[in-house]
């Protein structure tokens, strides 16, 4: 027998755990998928993650929020995060509040000092601060990313098609990753995967994997 042939992912006496099911097999896809990857994002599909993007020495969070640094200075002013919005395909109004909650929500954690700034900057050096609860675990504490985590989702989640999540099951996972008590956390979550729905749909309203 193989080293870790017998480990169960199903407790008879809870039956979520046999509803969402683990992946045991990724070792076949990904190279040690239970290493956090400080620069790059790979899935089964993309083992090394997405070829020719240059990480520029960020980890995959801070190349998550580079996205909207229009003039690349490390710091991304609410100007800059509605034009990203914008480019993203939302309208003028819907990018306004957007812009308006991300950076009144994330300024203060990444601020150099204590003294907030009205102008609710973002500074990228300093956004792992910023992870909140009840979110999938795709980015660890320090912005790296975990392919195992990503890799669970969809064996958890997308149980009508295989890697796709219809919005139904998107809305599933944010209550399944619910921890107690957590309001900004759950708020947080579902406006991040509500985003991402409405930017990575396809035609049939689902998301896909990356191909
Ligand atoms: C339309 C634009 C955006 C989309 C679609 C989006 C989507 C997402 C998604 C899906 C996650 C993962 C959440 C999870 O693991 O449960 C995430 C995490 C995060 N995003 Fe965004 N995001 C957007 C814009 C932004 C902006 C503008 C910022 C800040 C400048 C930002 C900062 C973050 C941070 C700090 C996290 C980590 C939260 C955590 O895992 O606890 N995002 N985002
Ligand atoms: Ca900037």
């Amino acid at each position: 027998m193989e080293v870790g042939e017998c480990i169960a992912t199903e407790a008879p006496k809870v039956p979520v755990t046999k509803e969402r099911k683990i992946g045991t097999d990724l070792e076949k896809y990904i190279a040690k998928p239970y290493v956090a990857r400080a620069l790059q994002a790979p899935d089964v599909g993309n083992p090394d993650g997405t070829k020719g993007y240059p990480d520029n020495g960020m980890t995959v969070l801070q190349q998550h929020v580079a996205f909207f640094d229009q003039n690349n200075d490390g710091v991304v002013y609410p100007w800059e995060t509605f034009k990203g919005i914008r480019d993203l395909g939302f309208d003028p109004f819907s990018s306004f509040v957007i812009t308006f909650v991300i950076n009144a929500a994330f300024s203060y954690r990444t601020l150099p000092g204590w003294v907030p700034n009205p102008l609710l900057p973002i500074y990228i050096e300093r956004i792992h601060r910023d992870k909140h609860g009840s979110d999938s675990a795709t980015y660890d504490t320090e912005g790296r990313f975990m392919p195992v985590n990503l890799e669970n989702m969809f064996t958890k989640y997308a149980l009508t098609k295989p890697d796709n999540l219809s919005l139904k099951e998107l809305w599933q996972m944010t209550e399944g990753n619910r921890a107690a008590f957590d309001y900004l956390g759950w708020m947080a979550s579902k406006l991040e995967w509500l985003l991402l729905y409405y930017v990575a749909k396809d035609k049939q309203g689902s998301v896909q994997r990356s191909c």
